[in-house]
């Protein structure tokens, strides 16, 4: 009985020792274990297979046919397939205008014939857009969109178009003819430099230094007035202020008198225009030509003095009597 019991256990432990044979320390037979099932199946591809039973039948029946016809008729090696699945990587440097790949490209249809009449009778391609120059910008900068020829011209006609100016052609002329006696003393200043040019609006073409800013740079700078005090002004004496003859010229606005001499060569207008207003009340005519403009803050630092009644002065000695 105990021989029995000593032979079974030995018995025992030849097969647990069979079981764990290929074996990690799992305590598990690897053939429960899936993972490790895999594993296997793909360590023991064909060339090293002994555990793949479906390896394994493979081989022996190709072995098997290899042996059982060797001798009457030659066989071919079975090609094995799996070399010519095709693999890419990501990593790899394909040019993609590299003739190689162009000639992976598929090939043209056959259908029509290349020299058949429905071949022959199609109609030809578009033409390719035309390709304008790539401009070079400076870096961190868009590129202006590129715009056909075609797209540059005028917009399309429409039915106010006959109101429009003409685009090509001289543009119409509203000042006096160029060469004309009228245009040439209007760009002569007193002094008989090029100053101005009339336009249509009447504005001339001031001479360097006399622009408006330098216009304002100058009130700030002090007094324009002439005098050295405060002024009753006479209309007598206001006529009397032309601006010619060594005289000053003076005019009048909302009963005050101010000094425009020095403000002749900054006018817009023309001296000409602004000498129509000296030696008198220049309101009228200021006030039909631009009304816009502020008299007061344009010629504050030329203010002489204020405009009285001509027997101002008798009358005062009167009343002082
Ligand atoms: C005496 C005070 C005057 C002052 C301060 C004055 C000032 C000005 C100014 C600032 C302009 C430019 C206007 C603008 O650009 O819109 C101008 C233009 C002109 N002024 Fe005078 N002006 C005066 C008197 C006159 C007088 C008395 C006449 C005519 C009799 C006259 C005729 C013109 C003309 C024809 C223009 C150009 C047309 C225009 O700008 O619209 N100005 N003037």
């Amino acid at each position: 009985m105990g021989y029995i019991t000593v032979t079974a256990l030995i018995l025992s432990a030849c097969f647990f020792l069979y079981n764990y044979s290929a074996m990690s320390w799992n305590p598990l037979p690897h053939w429960i274990l899936p993972g490790k099932a895999s594993q296997k199946s793909i360590d023991s591809e064909p060339n090293e297979g002994t555990t793949n039973s479906k390896t394994q039948t493979r081989d022996s029946s190709v072995a098997a046919d290899d042996e059982g016809e060797s001798e009457s008729t030659p066989k071919a090696d079975p090609v094995r397939t799996a070399g010519d699945v095709p693999t890419f990587s990501l990593t790899d440097d394909v040019d993609m205008d590299s003739p190689a790949s162009e000639s992976t490209s598929p090939p043209a249809p056959t259908f029509p014939a290349a020299n058949s009449a429905q071949r022959a009778s199609t109609m030809a391609p578009p033409p390719k857009p035309v390709q304008l120059p790539a401009r070079k910008t400076p870096a961190g900068l868009v590129a202006p969109p590129t715009r056909a020829p075609a797209l540059q011209r005028a917009p399309p006609p429409s039915s106010a178009s006959s109101l429009r100016l003409p685009s090509n052609g001289p543009l119409p002329n509203r000042g006096p003819p160029a060469g004309s006696q009228q245009r040439i003393s209007a760009s002569l200043s007193p002094n008989g430099t090029a100053v101005s040019v009339p336009n249509p609006r009447g504005k001339v073409l001031l001479s360097p230094g006399h622009s408006p800013m330098d216009w304002a740079a100058l009130i700030r700078s002090g007094n324009l007035t002439g005098v050295p005090t405060f002024q009753r002004v006479t209309p007598s004496e206001l006529k009397r202020m032309t601006g010619r003859k060594g005289k000053p010229a003076w005019s009048s606005w909302q009963g005050k008198v101010y000094n425009i001499t020095p403000y002749l060569p900054f006018h817009p207008g023309g001296e000409a225009e602004l000498m129509k207003a000296a030696g008198r009340d220049g309101g009228k005519l200021f006030m039909e030509v631009h009304p816009w403009v502020n008299w007061e803050n344009m010629l504050g630092s030329c203010l002489v003095g204020v405009l009285v009644p001509e027997d101002y002065g008798a009358k005062g000695l009167e009343e002082m009597d």
